[in-house]
């Protein structure tokens, strides 16, 4: 490529990082960087990104934080030798739901930023509140229970906005926000998600919603394409209507729409072109599935903090125990989706007493947890006639099912249907590290199975092929036992880019808004420069006879565990439910 060829940046705004990935036209990776929120930031008290008020249930993250994180990541591309005059596109992906409170001010301070500053130094009073809502917040029971009722009931909900009410749904997140901090909101002149937040640094303006991100909220109406005054009604709380309509903005359909030049700051500070364009950020999900030429018959696992399950669907079945969000590109497809915030910090702690057990923390610290995950029978079975070991490992709040924080372990027999609530037969904590693996897959394929087709030749109803993406994609184990219980018939597959698949699929999103004909797609075009033997491995076998229906069997047992312990905690009131 000429050394003068176009570059795109697409950076991910998630949990416990900022990364920066460059790619060029041929979609080829030319430069990484990250900033840890934990190792790298100075000044905030955080742990694994956000802060918590226990009492309260909330999770949140400050604002500044990613300002730092921002500076951080821009000045490593620089150490790296980046040709910022070649960026041509930049585009971005942002956990998703979180919501960031602009004050008066903003607008102003973004138009004049002055590039002998850092974004930190001159940005951090442009909040009217410091801190933005992490999607591991739990404290909007009571404004899910009236988004829910707002429209009947949460099936109508989910029927509308593509989900039941959540926790962390931006929606029930501002409802609160306007009656815990009144003051605050009436000062705020307008709300960012963290996407949409992403771009308008980038622009030096405030950056409208993206059409997939904007499903995170329980605000949009998919089928309609428009905001659901019913919802905003509700949302807007004591204040009015038009007032948050104006805070939200509006939400325009292309994903690949050019918002703008990059603000002058990075032109004069970075050696920007005053050209380079920016292309709407979308949420960390929506990106990741743009990481590859995603076929609708095809399932991706992403193991970040959150451990999330997507596939891309032309068919809209919403339901109150999954998610549908528009496509971050395409019209006339969505985003299937179901999120578990039990995943990477879950297994972490499996991971931390497999090594306190065995006196013994390796150099790589998922290397006991892996070799005793491998050493375990699929479901603790040492013979087809005992009962099958699972369990529920909720550390947090669990957002399907609605479960508070908590460990159940049980017994099932496949061939009486009999379940039981016991640790006998279990061996802690040598069996877990095999068991959450389990938990956490057997939830997917249940949760999926509807959307799954059989590949023909008779074979049963799988994925083509099972992509895993994220921090846990490293994890050989975890790849193997995925393949076990999930299928593929193609095998299980991770991106050469390893963790990295969300900031790439933002990239990618860059590259296509800039360089696509009239007309031209996000899959046809990612599709024809796509190198599969290049930028794909396969790392387990998928389907395999005989395992594949033994985990089949254990489906049953673990729908019907889940409802006992929904049904537990539901009599003793602690709010569980579907
Ligand atoms: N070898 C590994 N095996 C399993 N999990 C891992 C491994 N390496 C990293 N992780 C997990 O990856 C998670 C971070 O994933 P990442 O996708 O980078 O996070 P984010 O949620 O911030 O996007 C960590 O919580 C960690 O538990
Ligand atoms: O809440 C969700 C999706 O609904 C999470 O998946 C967040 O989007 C954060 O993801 P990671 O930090 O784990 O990437």
């Amino acid at each position: 490529m000429a050394s003068d060829s176009p570059l795109y940046i697409g950076f991910d705004l998630s949990t416990q990082q900022l990364k920066g990935l460059v790619v060029n036209s041929d979609l080829k990776v030319v430069h990484v960087a990250k900033f840890d929120f934990d190792a790298d930031s100075k000044g905030f008290p955080i742990k694994k990104g956000v802060l918590n008020n226990e009492a309260e249930h909330e999770v949140f993250a400050p604002v500044a934080l990613w300002l730092q994180a921002l500076d951080g990541v821009l000045e490593s591309l620089r150490k790296q030798g980046l040709d910022f005059r070649r960026v041509k596109g930049i585009s971005g992906a942002g956990q998703q739901h979180g919501s960031v409170y602009w004050g008066q001010n903003a607008e102003s301070l973004l138009r004049n930023l002055d590039s002998s500053k850092s974004l930190e130094e001159q940005l951090e009073g442009a909040f009217s509140h410091p801190y933005s809502p992490n999607w591991q917040d739990s404290s909007t029971q009571n404004e899910c229970d009236e988004f829910d009722a707002a429209l009947g009931d949460r099936k109508h909900l989910a029927q509308a906005t593509g989900s039941k009410a959540h926790h962390r749904f931006t929606g029930p997140q501002i409802l609160r926000f306007t009656r815990k901090h009144p003051e605050v909101y009436k000062k705020t002149s307008r709300i960012s998600l963290v996407s949409s937040f992403l771009a308008s640094l980038f622009l030096g303006h405030i950056a409208p919603f993206d059409i997939s991100d904007v499903c995170g909220m329980n605000l949009w109406n998919i089928k309609k394409g428009a905001y659901d005054d019913r919802l905003i009604k509700l949302c807007s709380g004591a204040f009015g209507v038009e007032d948050l309509k104006q805070k939200l903005g509006e939400v325009p359909e292309d994903g690949g729409l050019h918002l703008g030049s990059v603000h002058a700051y990075f032109v004069e500070r970075f050696g920007f072109s005053p050209d380079c364009t920016v292309i709407p950020a979308t949420g960390d999900n929506p990106a990741t599935i743009l990481a590859l030429p995603l076929l609708p018959s095809d399932a991706m696992v992403s193991l970040g903090t959150s451990t999330t399950f997507l596939m891309s669907t032309p068919s809209y079945k919403p339901d109150p125990a999954t998610h549908f969000f528009n496509h971050p590109t395409t019209p006339g497809l969505y985003m299937f989706m179901l999120c578990y915030k039990n995943g990477g910090l879950a297994r972490e702690h499996v991971r931390d007493a497999i090594n306190e057990s065995l006196k013994d923390t390796p150099a790589q610290p998922w290397a006991n947890f892996d070799k005793v995950a491998l050493q375990t029978a699929p479901l603790g079975q040492q013979s087809p006639t005992d009962p099958m070991k699972m369990g529920l490992f909720f550390p947090r709040h669990e957002i399907v099912p609605n479960i508070p924080k908590g460990q159940w372990r049980f017994t099932y027999d496949a061939n009486t249907g009999n379940l039981n609530e016991t640790t006998d037969g279990w061996n802690s904590p040598q069996d877990e590290p095999r068991a959450i693996i389990e938990s956490q897959l057997l939830s997917c394929r249940l949760r999926s199975r509807d959307l799954t087709e059989s590949p023909g030749g008779g074979l049963p109803s799988q994925p083509r092929r099972v992509y895993l993406v994220g921090g846990g994609s490293k994890n050989k184990a975890i790849a193997k036992i995925a393949g076990e219980i999930l299928g593929g018939v193609e095998g299980v597959y991770s991106l050469d880019v390893g963790d990295n698949a969300c900031a790439l699929g933002a990239a990618y999103k860059a590259v296509w808004g800039i360089e696509r004909q009239p007309g031209q797609t996000f899959e046809n075009l990612i599709g024809q420069r796509w190198n599969e033997a290049e930028f794909i491995e396969k790392i387990a076998d998928g389907y395999q006879e005989g395992v594949f229906e033994q985990y089949g069997q254990a489906v049953e047992g673990f729908e019907k565990m889940e409802l006992q312990v929904l049904q537990q905690v539901a009599e003793k009131g602690d709010g569980g439910d579907y």
